[in-house]
Parts: C-alpha cells; sequence; structure tokens
C-alpha cells in the first residue's frame, strides 16, 4: 500500500491555510517565509519554485532572494542580518548545499534561531533533543513522522524505528522524533554490520542515505512501514532522467505493509512542514 504524501501535504495545507486566516483576523499578522538561493542549481530551482507555489496559497507572504554563484560569504551574511530584523519575515531559508567559498556553518549559526524554519541552528537541534517546547523542528524528520502515523495511527510507542543515514539534517533529528513518540530507536548507518539484518528488525524503516534503490526486498521485515527519503536523479539508458528513492520501491512494494513513493511521498510533506514551522514561528515569535 502506497502512503500518499501528496495528499496528506494537501491537508496539512487546508489546516496552515485556516490557522494564517486566523493569524490575520486576530493578531494582524501574515505569516512571511524568504527563501535565499545561491547560485543556479536546476534541482533547487524546481523546489524553490514549489515553495513559492504553496506558500502563496496558503496565504503566506513568500519570498525569494536570487544571488549569484559568486556572492561572498560576507554579503550573504550583511543579507541574513537585515532579514533578522525584518518584522515582516518570520522564516528563513537559505538553500543548501552553498557555493564552496562560504562557510554553512557559520551561516546557519547566523540565522536568528526565531526564524530558522529548517531547523537547522544549534539552538533549535539543541531544544530538539532536550524536549523543550519552542524548537523548531527539520522539515523532513517531521514529514516522515506524519507519514508513519498516517498509516500506523497515532500511537507509535513500542515500535522498531530504524533510521538509515546519520545527517544532521535528516538522520539525527528523525531518530529523536521517532524516541519522542516511544518508538525503540536504532541508527544505521555505512559502518554497521550486516545492515539487511538489522533492516529486517524493523517496525518503521526510514532509509535516508542518498544512494539510489539501496534497500531491497530481503531489508525489510514483511508488513513494515517504510518511509523513503531519498531524492536521486539517475540517467536511463535512453538518456532520459528520472526520480528514485533510497529504497526499490518495486521489489520492496510488495513486501512492505506500506510505503511512501518517490516522488509523491516524504518530499511533498518536507514543503508542506516548511509552512507549517513558519505559521509557528509567526504565532509563538511574530510582530
Ligand atoms: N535549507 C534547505 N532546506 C531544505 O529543506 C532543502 C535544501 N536546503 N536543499 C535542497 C533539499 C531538497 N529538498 C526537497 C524538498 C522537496 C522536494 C519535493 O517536493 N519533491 C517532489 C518532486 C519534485 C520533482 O519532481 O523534482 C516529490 O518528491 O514528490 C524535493 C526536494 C529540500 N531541501
Amino acid at each position: 500500500m502506497n502512503i500518499d504524501g501528496k495528499q496528506a501535504a494537501a491537508e496539512l495545507r487546508v489546516r496552515l491555510a485556516k490557522e494564517v486566516d486566523a493569524l490575520q483576523s486576530e493578531r494582524g499578522i501574515t505569516p512571511g517565509l524568504t527563501v535565499v538561493l545561491v547560485g543556479e542549481d536546476p534541482a533547487s530551482q524546481v523546489y524553490v519554485r514549489n515553495k513559492v507555489k504553496q506558500t502563496r496559497e496558503v496565504g503566506m507572504i513568500s519570498n525569494e532572494i536570487r544571488l549569484d554563484e559568486s556572492t561572498t560569504e560576507e554579503a550573504l551574511l550583511t543579507i541574513l542580518a537585515e532579514l533578522n530584523i525584518d518584522d515582516t519575515v518570520h522564516g528563513i531559508l537559505v538553500q543548501l548545499p552553498l557555493p564552496k567559498h562560504i562557510n554553512e556553518e557559520k551561516i546557519i549559526a547566523t540565522i536568528k534561531p526565531e526564524k530558522d524554519v529548517d531547523g537547522f541552528h544549534a539552538m533549535n537541534s539543541g531544544r530538539l533533543l532536550n524536549g523543550e517546547k519552542g524548537a523548531l523542528v527539520p522539515c523532513t524528520p517531521q514529514g516522515c513522522v506524519i507519514l508513519a502515523k498516517h498509516h500506523l495511527g497515532d500511537d507509535l510507542s513500542g515500535k522498531h524505528a530504524v533510521i538509515i543515514g546519520r545527517s544532521n539534517i535528516v538522520g539525527k533529528p528523525v531518530s529523536i522524533l521517532f524516541l519522542q513518540e516511544n518508538c525503540t530507536v536504532t541508527i544505521a548507518h555505512s559502518r554497521t554490520q550486516d545492515l539487511p539484518n538489522m533492516c529486517r528488525q524493523a517496525d518503521i524503516l526510514v532509509a535516508a542515505v542518498g544512494r539510489p534503490e539501496m534497500v531491497k526486498a530481503d531489508w525489510v521485515k514483511p508488513g513494515a512501514t517504510v518511509i523513503d527519503v531519498g531524492i536521486n536523479r539517475i540517467e536511463l539508458s535512453d538518456g532520459k532522467t528520472k526520480l528514485v528513492g533510497d529504497v526499490d520501491f518495486n521489489d520492496v512494494s510488495p513486501v512492505a505493509g506500506a510505503i511512501t513513493p518517490v516522488p509523491g511521498g516524504v518530499g511533498p510533506m518536507t514543503i508542506a512542514c516548511l509552512l507549517k514551522n513558519t505559521v509557528e514561528a509567526a504565532k509563538i515569535y511574530g510582530k
């Protein structure tokens, strides 16, 4: 069975549109999201276009700042300092990866934590780790939990979640989120011994490694819920490109209890959760 991320994202946007309405009528606040894009990566462009469209759809203000590939770190820091003090901007997203001459850590640390809708700032990851209120939580990990609940219901307690991947952006935060849901969590990675056997122990298997179609049918316990975070563009023999996940969908689909497709799974939820974080930021910190 497929878990429909497009549908789940659309449902979330309907809820957000109502919250935006309420914020406007009760407090005169229209949540605003500013996306900063440095350089010309074509995949990023598609993604940014989708974000802008959906942000406006729910009644929020969407701004895009496009900067040349050669933009200096200093210039980017200056722009962020201005966005940090701009009361019409409730969320700031700097699209990653950045060109090599710009220090990503420094950029992330400069975004005001209250506007860090990616949830990448150490203040937000620290709050998430400590289970404090008011943390802005990374979007893709939030999307993974929502999609797992879509199939399994709200109570995930006692389930064994195996996460493949340990990145700061997905693997680590998604592990913390499933732990908060009272799951037993295993973080597997490239040095894990007998990875297929480890994955076969999972009730919930999250693949976040960035290796096209790595997870095969014999890695999956029959009936398990499979959440595929991978978004890999592969070239076919006829020269065309195709989007595939980290899971071999056709192989795994008959074994899994439910599986998120790529496209149409985690990707749309990531964007919907970005809007959710922006509404949240406006609600908590907005003027
Ligand atoms: N600071 C930052 N935050 C991010 O969240 C971030 C980033 N930088 N850099 C790039 C990656 C990538 N990413 C995607 C989100 C949604 C889709 C998405 O909606 N994909 C559609 C398909 C789109 C298509 O067809 O190309 C889907 O999976 O159905 C894709 C990619 C967020 N990222």
